[in-house]
């Protein structure tokens, strides 16, 4: 084999172990915060050595401690951690651990902490589907999660309410983060709305938000039953109960937060068989769509 013919073979190598093993930079991160290392590194409040961040883990394995080298090399790597200099009065320096602005958002006392996503995101029961996405493809089920785990994730965890909670939890973290932004960059979009439905809006945590910054407007928030089951109505917002596949409430605008993914015929659809006869969708904010619907 010749050189050129070496490098790309070896290349081609890398390629595919840098995807075999991919899963480390997700599991690795978690591991990072299960430790609670993030907020370690910011309750330090300088640069943390490698000697500081083993003492500042009471539970840690003394036999494992050069494993935490291992970690936070590749958390460093990815972009969660970086390395700063630390100087000591005698004129040596050492490296010290800080914070990133993608680990500062995993800090518990963050408000637009994502730390609730990623548990809920990367817990084995939402890993565990992945493994049998080959065999989903050949089988009739519905989804990966209903192959892995003999229902439909929603009827799991309806029944689950420990799972139902830690979920809508996840859920709530990320639409605080989004929330914070959306009605700042996209004001415009709900100008000339008076009646908007949050569809799948989950414990309500945009559609308040949405409801306390345009107080003309009605805001709905609507999602199954069990997850609206004791939510107060307050003001301009109103909790709704129900199956979006059956009916969704009439409104001027229906807004989709993580919801693009489903295929524009069955959004039409549903609109169809709530009585509207057209709709315009307006993507907003990456995944989020916001849809006017009209009679
Ligand atoms: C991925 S979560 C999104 C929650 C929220 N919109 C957000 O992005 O933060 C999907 C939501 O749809 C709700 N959902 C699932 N099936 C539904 C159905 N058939 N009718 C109404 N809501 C449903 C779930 O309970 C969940 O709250």
């Amino acid at each position: 084999m010749d050189k050129a013919n070496v490098n790309e073979l070896l290349e081609a190598q890398a390629h595919v172990w840098n995807h075999i093993f991919s899963f480390i930079n997700s599991m690795s991160l978690k591991c990072a915060v299960d430790l609670g290392i993030p907020d370690i590194i910011h309750n330090h409040g300088q640069p943390l050595t490698l000697t500081e961040l083993l003492a500042a883990l009471p539970t840690l394995n003394p036999t494992k401690a050069r494993n935490i080298y291992r970690l936070m090399r590749i958390l460093v790597h990815s972009g969660f951690f970086a390395q700063q200099k630390l100087s000591h009065g005698d004129g040596v320096q050492e490296d010290g651990y800080v914070l990133t602005n993608a680990s500062r958002l995993l800090l518990m006392d963050n408000p637009l902490s994502v730390t609730p996503f990623l548990k809920v995101m990367l817990d084995p029961i939402l890993t565990k589907p992945w493994d049998f996405l080959g065999i989903w493809f050949q089988n009739n089920d519905r989804t990966p999660f209903g192959t892995a785990h003999g229902k439909a994730f929603w009827d799991y965890a309806g029944h689950n309410p420990k799972l139902d909670n830690f979920f809508n939890e996840g859920m709530a973290s990320d639409a605080r983060l989004v929330s914070s932004v959306l009605i700042d960059k996209c004001k415009g979009s709900f100008e000339g709305l008076d009646w908007l439905v949050d569809v799948g809006g989950g414990t309500g945590t945009l559609g308040k938000a949405i409801a306390d910054a345009f107080p003309h407007l009605e805001c709905t928030v609507f999602d199954l039953p069990h997850v609206v089951a004791g939510l107060q109505d307050n003001g301009n917002l109103k909790y709704v109960g129900g199956d979006m596949f059956e009916c969704v409430p009439v409104a001027d605008a229906v807004l989709l937060k993580t919801g693009r993914e489903r295929r524009e015929e069955e959004w039409a659809k549903l609109f169809f068989a709530a009585g509207f006869s057209n709709y315009k969708i307006t993507p907003i904010l990456g995944l989020r769509s916001l849809i006017e619907v009209f009679p």
